[in-house]
């Protein structure tokens, strides 16, 4: 072990000791330990079973059990004709909801919503997730496979995202799937509340949104500082969508739209502000960096970039940069999570002068990196 870095020598002790049998009989009686010991139990205990977790809340929002028990208290019975099944498999399901909190049995046989069952029932965007990851879960039912397949192979979320076309515009461009355009509509709506919440736009000024698919993120904007003049940059089909509701709303005069392509064609010059809202994360470093080249060559000196996205190693937020984000982009085979680091060297390398991460309420939503031109 010589010549190891102390790092490395204190986590190989510190695994051995964890590991060992007889320490974890030790740390089971003395009370302090006791606590940090049953702490990581259950933490471990939750990484054993989680999909467990994730197929119990599938349930739940599938049978429409979240609706129903909004209504309650109800007994089971009547809960059972309402989610068609039977007495017994309702009753399993509702008492695995109540151990996650989804249900509550307030009054015998009585079953209301838990805490967490209130907040999802009112929070479409995470019921339509929970219907999408479907999809991720197929795709690693074999994770080692998917893996070793080095993403050469088509998979569940690929044929989703290519059939929807959101990374090709085709969505947008009106042949979308329902199950597309609700995840993005409603998991955008959470998005623009993060960046609205963490990032103070200049009260006048002109921003171009690249990528900015119908429009959403900038309706957000434009409804918070009605002095910013909207400009939208998509590929030509999706643009077309996006012109009329956009300009109901808005008028005319504050709107500008800008069909190209951000690999081939060049981002329009002008701007004070551009926002990459959720598009960097889907692209690999090659195409990523292009991206952002092509960007920092539109903007003048002192003209800013705003990237807003779910971030690796966020802390607090980790599993959801790299355990989650990580798999979801590797089976959808383009891009992965980055963290707010990883994205501020490809900016320096693009040629911008300066970067921050600015931080936001929930960085499990989205994090944000501000660069200068
Ligand atoms: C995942 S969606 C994100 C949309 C929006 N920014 C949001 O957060 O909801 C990706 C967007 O990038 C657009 N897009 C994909 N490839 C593009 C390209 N090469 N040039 C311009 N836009 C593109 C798509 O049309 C789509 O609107």
């Amino acid at each position: 072990m010589a010549g190891t870095p102390l790092k490395v020598r204190w986590t190989a002790r510190r695994n051995a000791v964890f590991a060992n049998p007889k320490f974890q009989y030790w740390a089971a009686k003395l009370p302090l330990i006791r606590r940090i010991a049953r702490s990581r139990a259950g933490t471990m205990f939750d990484l054993v079973v989680g999909f467990s977790y994730s197929q119990i809340l599938r349930a739940v929002v599938d049978s429409g059990l979240l609706d129903v028990l909004k209504h309650g208290p109800l007994g089971a019975s009547e809960i059972a004709g309402r989610i068609d099944l039977s007495d017994d498999a309702t009753l399993c399901l509702l008492r695995a909801a109540r151990a996650l909190d989804l249900a509550e049995e307030v009054l015998e046989d009585g079953w209301m919503l838990g805490q967490q069952g209130a907040v999802l029932q009112a929070d479409e965007g995470t019921q339509a997730m929970i219907r999408h990851h479907r999809l991720l879960y197929r795709d690693l039912e074999a994770p080692l496979e998917l893996l070793r397949k080095d993403r050469s192979e088509a998979t569940e979320l690929s044929r989703f995202w290519s059939y929807a076309g959101a990374l090709h515009g085709a969505a947008e461009a009106g042949r979308e799937t329902t199950e597309y355009s609700r995840l993005m509509a409603t998991s955008q709506q959470f998005v623009a509340d993060q960046v609205l919440a963490a990032f103070r736009f200049p009260a006048r000024a002109r921003l171009l949104d690249v990528g900015g698919g119908h429009g959403a993120f900038l309706g957000h904007v434009g409804r918070a500082y009605p002095g910013i003049e909207l400009g939208l940059f998509d590929l030509p089909e999706v643009v077309e969508n996006a012109r009329e509701p956009l300009a109901s709303e808005f008028g005319t005069e504050r709107l500008s739209f800008h069909p190209g392509n951000f690999f081939r064609d060049s981002i329009p010059a002008g701007f004070d502000l551009v926002s990459l809202v959720r598009i960097l994360h889907d692209h690999d470093d090659g195409p990523a960096l292009d991206l952002l080249r092509n960007i920092r060559r539109a903007l003048d000196p002192g003209k800013r970039l705003m990237i807003a996205e779910p971030m690796a190693r966020v802390p607090g937020a980790e599993a959801m940069g790299e355990a989650f984000f990580g798999l979801y982009l590797w089976a959808m085979g383009s891009g992965r999570a980055r963290s707010a680091e990883e994205i501020r060297a490809m900016l320096a390398e693009a040629g911008f002068s300066a970067s921050k991460t600015v931080p936001t309420p929930q960085p499990v939503i989205a994090s944000i990196v501000v660069a200068t031109a």
